[in-house]
């Protein structure tokens, strides 16, 4: 007879002997594996459910082919990975970007699982996209790209089975596309994508939730440890959806946000964004797509740092809100080093696991993106609800439900860490609550 020691050991090779090249998604299981073992020991049936898990349900890898302006021909290749139906309809976003490939959406989708999961909303889990560049393509290129890429993914979806959203590069230009394409190969209206248009079923506060939701949950942290947020100096990485809302919320809260980056730089306003310089943020990259460093044509103050990364500032907070393993062991020695007493990841998987392991040491506050950045997939939640009541909600009533979750969401991790001898250890007490709602119902389900 074998110890749970033994047995998690061999779940945790069987893992990489199937997918050894699989670098990112096998980052993410390992990052998971280390907090669930006290729940393993607990219960060997969690371990049973964690290596069904972490085979995805169903995964679809197609072509998809398309004409560009110069009419020749591109193909890419375009993904959805179902991981789990455990919680509700399989619930997750689209990314478009070239280095996007089987590896990188396992690990997304497997995220969200424990990320939906936290929410409390009934959504299961799933991930999708392609290698497809939109950078310097045209809004026709894209709208050929985004009709040919759901010519496939119809039909696999539907407001009951599969509903995608946004992700890099997959903004409400993309929904649109994606959205019309749908409605006309199924003939069917119904909300089978979130981050919709307002005025064809959209939520109020979705583009803002992720952003504003994670600085809601440092919120909750910070008041948990006495802190609070008046004066403090904020780095945010990225320039995008998450980035921009999340120095908005920042702002309104009294904190100082810094800087916004992008892969060729970064920029920093010494003195802090205002509103006005947020909102140019806003236009540079939403409407005219350009590059971050073209903000310095905006402002006398801000400096523009090209080929380098936000965390050599010195600041009280982090807010990577980029991309995976943007902060590595490094990096993360430089942000303690400089005074940063905080990190809470708005990106999903922006630090490497050495990085985490350096935070830990450093006593940082650490906001994992599972718990930190559920406010966009929880407005997605809410989305879907009102398309079913076909309903909308007014701001106030969907940005106090936003805030509630945020809070409900880090006060389960802070009582599932305590519960498993972890106390304070919201990074593991996230995944651990996270874990046994989905692991619980598969149990229930029977072995499917
Ligand atoms: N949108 C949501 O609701 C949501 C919810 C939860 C989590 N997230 C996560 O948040 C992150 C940002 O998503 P988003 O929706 O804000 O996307 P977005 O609007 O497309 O913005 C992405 C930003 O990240 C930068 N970036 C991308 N790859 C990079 C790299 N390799 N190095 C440096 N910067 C890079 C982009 O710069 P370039 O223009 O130079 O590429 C851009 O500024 C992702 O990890 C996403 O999975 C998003
Ligand atoms: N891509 C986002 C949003 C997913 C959604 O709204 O379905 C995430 O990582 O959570």
């Amino acid at each position: 007879m074998s110890t749970v020691a033994e047995q998690i050991n061999a779940v945790r090779a069987n893992i990489r002997r199937r997918d050894p090249d699989q670098k990112e998604f096998l980052q993410a299981v390992e990052e998971v594996f280390e907090s669930l073992a006290p729940v393993f020991e607990k219960d060997p049936q969690y371990l049973e459910a964690f290596e069904r898990l972490v085979e995805p349900e169903r995964q679809i890898v197609f072509r998809v082919p398309w004409i560009d302006d110069a009419g020749k021909q591109q193909v890419n290749r375009g993904f959805r990975v179902q991981m789990s139906s455990a919680l509700g309809p399989y619930k997750g976003g689209l990314r478009f970007h070239p280095t996007v490939n089987l590896s990188v959406i396992k690990f997304l989708a497997f995220e969200q699982t424990f990320k939906n999961s936290l929410t409390t909303l009934m959504m299961g889990a799933g991930k999708g996209g392609s290698d497809f560049d939109p950078r310097g393509r045209s809004d026709r290129e894209v709208m050929a790209f985004c009709q040919s890429f759901m010519t496939e993914l119809h039909r696999h979806i539907g407001s009951d089975t599969d509903v995608p959203a946004g992700d890099i590069n997959v903004g409400a230009r993309e929904i649109g596309f994606l959205f019309g394409q749908y409605k006309r190969l199924a003939n069917n209206f119904t909300g089978v994508l979130t981050g919709k248009d307002l005025a064809w079923g959209g939520s109020l506060i979705r583009p803002e939730a992720t952003g504003y939701g994670c600085v809601y949950f440092a919120q909750n942290y910070l008041a948990h440890k006495g802190e609070a947020f008046e004066g403090k100096r904020c780095i945010v990485s990225g320039s995008g959806n998450v980035a921009q809302y999340t120095a908005e919320k920042l702002l309104q809260l009294g904190a100082v946000p810094i800087t916004f980056s992008d892969s060729n730089g970064y920029i920093l306003e010494p003195n802090g964004f205002t509103q006005e310089q947020i909102d140019h943020v806003k236009e540079l990259k939403n409407v005219k797509r350009v590059r971050i460093s073209e903000y310095c044509a905006f402002s006398s103050t801000a400096q523009y740092f090209a080929g380098k990364k936000p965390w050599e500032v010195a600041a009280d907070y982090a807010f990577p809100s980029a991309t995976q393993n943007e902060i590595d062991e490094e990096d993360a020695k430089v942000l303690a080093a400089n005074g940063v007493k905080g990190v809470f990841e708005g990106a999903n998987m922006p630090s490497t696991n050495e990085a985490i392991e350096v935070y830990k040491s450093a006593g940082f506050m650490f906001g994992p993106a599972k718990a930190a950045n559920a406010g966009g997939v929880a407005v997605s939640g809410l989305e879907m609800a009102q398309n079913s009541q076909r309903l909308q909600w007014t701001r106030q009533e969907v940005d106090d439900k936003l805030e509630k979750i945020m809070k409900d969401i880090f006060n389960n991790s802070l009582v599932a860490a305590e519960r498993y001898g972890l106390k304070g250890d919201i990074q593991a007490g996230a995944n651990i609550a996270g874990f046994i709602k989905v692991a619980d119902s598969m149990i229930s389900q029977g072995c499917v």
